[in-house]
């Protein structure tokens, strides 16, 4: 049977990345305010250098650092004060190592001078300035382009945009941002036992946990959700469900119908629309009966029907795609071991103690296993577990 010729979860991956290139690859143009939580689309680079001014971080005097050297309570140094700064304004004073200028934090350095002294450090006699403490060059100044020269890298492509990157390009002068328009989903539910939220359930019914779990995620990522819908094990009405959700949406998300039992009519739907499948089983636990085809150029997915499976299957084949900066691991010690099946890229579900990661062991059908769960480890396919002991990655949900 075809569903046991199982493929790798990389070459899956592989698959995908191949065969709907242009659903990942979309572009636009947003508002600078727009772009939080973004990834950026192409290198961004600033487009002025900041400050575009030396400037001065104290209210203090100006001066040549050379005038203060040796300046001290019992020896002052002695400057002519010639004039003040004005915020936001040109600082149009020229001084030689016999004056100062005062200036505010944030003003203007005068020409000549490469310092500024504290005004606590100083005493005001008339038109004379007297400086208890000696600078060094460039003390109290942040020189032009000292932030951000014109031209300078603020953030490479394919970056989450985060507050301080929206700073940072505010300051460089941007005012748009090129970012990734992540794919959109359609996600559809089936099988007969399986129930909208909120109703009555008879005996062999079940809610709708799947669309749940992955609509969230959808949400998380950034992604449009351009529809959701149960759907009962019919497979005309399944047939009807894809092509309305393929019209409208990248990405078609089944859930369920994906194993062969007689009532699975995933492949068959897929096959009966004119589409392509590219995978049925993939060595991945948990999830192999997993589908991966294609219907009119989109990407349609059967997941799982266990909750469990679905959302670490959906994670698996999509988060590097759609959540391209979802961050580092956390390197921690394991604390029992982990059997795995070698062959197979094993999904672990982890909770925390202290520096340790802690396998927590459940069946793929029982979603509480990860609402308890930090996150998870990943056991590679060519692996047969992990030792307690072992340092292991963790990545958090
Ligand atoms: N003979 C075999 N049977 C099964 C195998 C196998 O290799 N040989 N694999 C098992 C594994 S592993 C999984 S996972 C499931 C996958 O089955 P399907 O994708 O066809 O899913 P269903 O049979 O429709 O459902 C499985 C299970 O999940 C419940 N379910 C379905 N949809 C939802 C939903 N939206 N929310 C919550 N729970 C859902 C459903 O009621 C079933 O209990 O196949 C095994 N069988
Ligand atoms: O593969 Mo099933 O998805 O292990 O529960």
């Amino acid at each position: 049977m075809d569903f046991f010729k199982v493929t790798s979860l990389e070459e899956s991956k592989k698959i995908i990345r191949k065969q709907f290139i242009e659903i990942f690859s979309k572009k636009e143009i947003v508002p600078l305010s727009e772009s939080i939580g973004r990834y950026s689309a192409s290198k961004i680079v600033s487009r002025d250098s900041v400050p575009s001014f030396d400037k001065s971080t104290v209210d203090g005097y100006a001066v040549k650092a050379e005038s203060t050297h040796g300046a001290s309570d019992s020896i002052p140094s002695m400057l002519n004060l010639k004039g003040e700064a004005e915020m936001g304004k040109e600082n149009t004073y020229t001084i030689d190592s016999s004056e100062t200028v005062y200036v505010p934090t944030g003003g203007m350095i005068p020409c000549g001078a490469d310092a500024v002294v504290m005004i606590e450090y100083s005493e005001v006699l008339g038109d004379e300035i007297f400086l208890n403490t000696s600078v060094a060059k460039g003390e109290n100044i942040i020189y032009r382009g000292e932030d951000l020269e014109k031209n300078d890298i603020l953030l490479e492509s394919g970056k989450k945009i985060r507050p301080q990157n929206i700073g940072t390009f505010a300051a460089g002068g941007i005012t748009e941002v090129e970012v990734s328009v992540n794919p959109s989903f359609y996600i559809i539910s089936t099988g007969d036992e399986v129930k909208s939220l909120g109703s009555e359930l008879k005996p062999g019914e079940i809610i709708d946990i799947n669309s749940y779990t992955l609509e969230a995620l959808v949400n998380e990522w950034g992604s449009k959700l351009k529809g959701r819908t149960l759907v009962g094990d019919n497979l005309e009405l399944l047939k009807n469900e894809i092509k309305k959700g393929i019209e409208v949406s990248d990405i078609l998300i089944l859930s369920g119908g994906s194993s062969v039992g007689s009532k699975d009519y995933t492949c068959r739907a897929i096959k009966e629309l004119g589409g392509e499948i590219m995978v049925h089983g993939m060595s991945i636990k948990p999830g192999k009966p997993t589908i991966i085809g294609g219907v009119h150029g989109k990407l349609v997915i059967g997941l799982p029907g266990h909750p469990v499976s679905a959302l670490m299957v959906f994670k698996a084949l999509l988060e590097d795609f759609l959540n391209k900066d979802k961050g580092k691991s956390y390197r921690m010690i394991l604390k029992k071991e982990i059997h795995s099946t070698p062959g197979r890229t094993t999904y672990q579900p982890v909770v925390i103690d202290g520096e340790y990661a802690v396998p927590l062991h459940g069946k793929s059908g029982v979603i509480s296993l990860l609402n308890k769960a930090f996150g998870y480890t990943i056991i590679p396919s060519d692996k047969e577990g992990f030792n307690s002991g072992d340092i292991v990655d963790v990545w958090a949900f």
